[in-house]
């Protein structure tokens, strides 16, 4: 690793041989700070030392000779070898593969926010990397932060960031301080900071909550039948603006320190005191502007405005906070304090603060909670985009191991053992508290752990597939009936209700729920920095698992067997009208159309439709290979994403390459030589051990913020040069 910014500037670091990573059954992952005392007889684990990119981690022992693997060894044996890397980064015991899923930069305030107002220090340990991480994540020119870490800068990821290095104890004289300041300065200073931004200045008392766009917490109390109901919102905004609006509506600010008046004087390019905040609810910085408010929404703004400082009575402002409270506590106990994501944890536990007080058992199971969401790495510590990406990567583990026909190895039986295990564990077995304007669970799973409480369509069709490879393999016959066929039964019943039949688009899924508003919901989209995050959207990728997924269990169970058949053609269908005329697909959760590309290909394979026998295909085929690089590779820019048309990165990525691969391969594409020129490419970019480097964020939310999914770059290779070994080296 080259030299990092924060030991340039000798900033302090922690001793990283002292972290130790404790993984639950449930998949919870705690990075614990141990004395050296206790180190002696506590070793670091091989994934630990991968993680924090420690010294001491080998890895497996080469097959070829050279630091690179070559054109020489078989895709197979590159791919056995990516495994045998790939496997010594599982936990054992909980058979998850902890990783750092970070990217967004707007999640960490949350944390130390929330301390700070509750008058917490950040134990000491993780107060030195979070720093580091803030340090080692500003931008390499200008020293400010963005939304996400490979971001330009903006003046929500430079204010709030800058902000967090402040109440973790670094001076305004310092440098890093000082370049920051400068760049917030330049892009006009903390006033133009979006929504959330504004809201999180607010809570910390260095921005006026009259200057804010209002949330309020009133919208709970209209008629669900109307589509603006928050119940019917994307569950993230939901759970954002739920306990948002309940702070918004009490502006709660915390005690003015003496360091929040140093940093008020730093953030603005005027006098704090002179700044009329209630001018401002609609500055948002130029270079921060994704998604501008529409007319509809201004007026919207204004007319709420109004209503909150002159008509709002008292009574409706208790009425209405106390009736949030009521939905913030069934959230809590629907997700055991973890909330859905960080950012509502964060606000969720700002309003247990407010309503329960700080020595609270409900405060301090946040307090204890957050412990779930930080994450350690070579950076520095930071609060990840989930708690984790569990689930989701033990399903992807368990299919590609089988596909690439190494699953029933001897060496990968523990593997396999473990991840089943852990997806077993993983169902739900509990429905959510009646009224939490939640579906049934009982029978999904969820992208990160149990406890977090959300199925999602994808994530449960992927580990439903996983499942059944287990079950039905003969050398994994002594643990088939770890889960029994009824338990399958249920999630084909969590799957099926969640494809969009009835009102809108028809034959998709969606995320988390079935889509329970207009899509036109998105002109009130009050982020500034997000795209599509008011109601659910169908989603190509998440239609394309649920296929895969529910094709898989047709071809070994009848339950239900009609209606899946129907679910699965009509979603064939969707797929077919959502192909764009250049033949791509636009992926939202993965970089971009070639992540989509692969999905759809995969899904239309698993229903016998290939490049021979559909028109659809063959476009798809078309659009891939025309962005196939020189070198072999693929290379998607982030830029794709936002801007929905395919942009063209600099250099070949292993992940694209993976994914163009698997597409081509599963789509029967002819032409040999294209798909093993990306094949020589991914065995190339392996190191000899097995591993694959990291490149660059493969995933992305809400079409603005890159996250990583450190799992991708060996699971889509094994994935990739399994298929083609099979296919070619037979
Ligand atoms: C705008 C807000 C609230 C930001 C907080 C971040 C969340 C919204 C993000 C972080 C991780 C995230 C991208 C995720 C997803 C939704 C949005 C999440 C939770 C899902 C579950 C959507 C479906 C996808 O196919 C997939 C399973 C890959 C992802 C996983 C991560």
């Amino acid at each position: 690793m080259a030299e990092l910014y924060s030991d340039q500037l000798k900033i302090p670091k922690t001793d990283h041989t002292l972290w130790r990573l404790r993984c639950s059954a449930l998949g919870s992952e705690r990075w614990e700070y141990i004395t050296a005392e206790a180190a002696k007889s506590d070793q670091q684990s091989p994934y630990e030392k991968h993680l924090l990119e420690s010294p001491g981690f080998l890895g497996p022992k080469p097959l070829s000779k050279g630091k690179q693997n070559t054109e020489e060894l078989s895709a197979f044996d590159a791919a056995l070898q990516g495994a045998r890397y790939f496997s010594l980064l599982q936990d054992p015991d909980s058979g998850i593969f902890p990783c750092q899923y970070k990217g967004p930069m707007f999640l960490t305030i949350g944390y130390v926010g929330v301390l700070y107002c509750a008058g917490i220090a950040v134990p000491e340990p993780v107060r030195i990397e979070l720093v580091r991480f803030l340090v080692n994540s500003a931008h390499p020119v200008d020293g400010g932060w963005g939304l996400h870490e490979v971001d330009k800068s903006t003046a929500f990821g430079t204010a709030i960031n800058y902000t967090l290095l402040r109440l973790l104890g670094l001076p305004a004289s310092h440098t890093v301080c000082q370049r920051a300041r400068r760049t917030l300065h330049r892009l006009g200073g903390a006033i133009g900071v979006p929504h959330w931004g504004k809201c999180w200045l607010s809570i910390l008392s260095l921005y006026k909550w009259e200057g804010v766009n209002p949330a309020p917490p009133e919208l709970w109390l209209l008629p669900y039948a109307l589509p603006i109901h928050p119940g019917r919102w994307w569950v993230h905004t939901r759970a954002v603006y739920q306990a948002l609006g309940y702070l918004s509506a009490i502006k709660y600010s915390c005690t003015l320190t003496p360091l929040l008046t140093e940093i008020r004087a730093e953030l603005y390019r005027q006098d704090f005191e002179t700044i009329d905040f209630s001018k401002h609810r609609n500055t948002v910085c130029n270079v921060d502007l994704y998604y501008p408010h529409t007319r509809f929404l201004n007026a919207a703004n204004t007319a709420l405005t109004f209503y909150e400082r002159y008509l709002r009575p008292n009574w409706l402002l208790k009425y209405s906070t106390a009736k949030t409270y009521e939905l913030i506590k069934k959230e809590i106990q629907n997700t055991d304090y973890l909330c859905i994501a960080p950012v509502s944890m964060a606000f969720c536990a700002l309003v247990a603060l407010i309503e329960e007080g700080r020595d609270s058992y409900q405060f301090q199971r946040f307090v204890d909670g957050f412990n779930e969401v930080l994450f350690m790495g070579p950076k520095g510590i930071t609060v990840m985009g989930t708690n984790g990406a569990q689930t989701w990567d033990c399903a992807f583990a368990i299919q590609y191991y089988f596909i690439a026909g190494l699953a029933e190895r001897p060496e990968f039986k523990s593997t396999i053992e473990n991840a089943y295990k852990f997806l077993c564990r993983s169902q739900f077995d509990t429905e959510c508290a009646p009224g939490s304007f939640r579906d049934k669970r009982i029978g999904g799973w969820p992208f990160s752990t149990k406890t977090q409480g959300y199925t999602v369509s994808d994530c449960t069709a992927e580990a439903l597939k996983a499942i059944i490879m287990v079950k039905n393999s003969s050398a994994y016959s002594h643990i088939k009936y770890e889960i029994s066929d009824k338990r399958l039964e249920n999630s084909i019943d969590v799957l099926l209700s969640l494809q969009n039949v009835d009102a809108f688009e028809y034959g998709s899924f969606a995320t988390y729920e079935k889509i329970r508003a207009t899509t036109a919901m998105e002109k009130l989209n009050p982020a500034e920095v997000f795209g599509n995050i008011m109601v659910e959207f169908p989603y190509v990728e998440c239609t394309d698992s649920s296929i895969l997924g529910l094709t898989y269990y047709t071809k070994y169970y009848s339950y239900r067997k009609q209606e899946i058949q129907k679910a699965i053609e009509i979603a064939i269908k969707y797929i077919k009208r959502a192909q764009r005329p250049d033949g791509s697909w636009y992926g939202s959760w993965g970089i971009c159309f070639t992540y989509a590309g692969m999905f759809a290909l995969e899904a239309f394979s698993t229903v016998g439709e290939s490049y021979s026998n559909s028109e659809y295909v063959r476009k798809a085929c078309g659009f891939l290979v025309s962005k196939q690089r020189p070198d072999g590779g693929w290379s998607e820019s982030m830029k794709s994403s936002e801007l929905h048309s395919y942009v063209e990165d600099n250099h070949s990525l292993v992940v694209q390459t993976s994914w163009a691969l698997i597409g081509l391969l599963l789509a029967e594409f002819p032409e040999k030589t294209v798909i093993k020129k990306g094949v020589d490419f991914l065995k190339q970019r392996q190191k000899a051990n097995g591993k694959w480097d990291f490149e660059a964020p493969e995933g992305v939310f809400n079409h603005s913020c890159a996250i990583e999914y450190a799992s991708y770059r060996f699971l889509f290779p094994i994935k990739a040069l399994g298929l083609y070994a099979m296919k070619y080296e037979k």
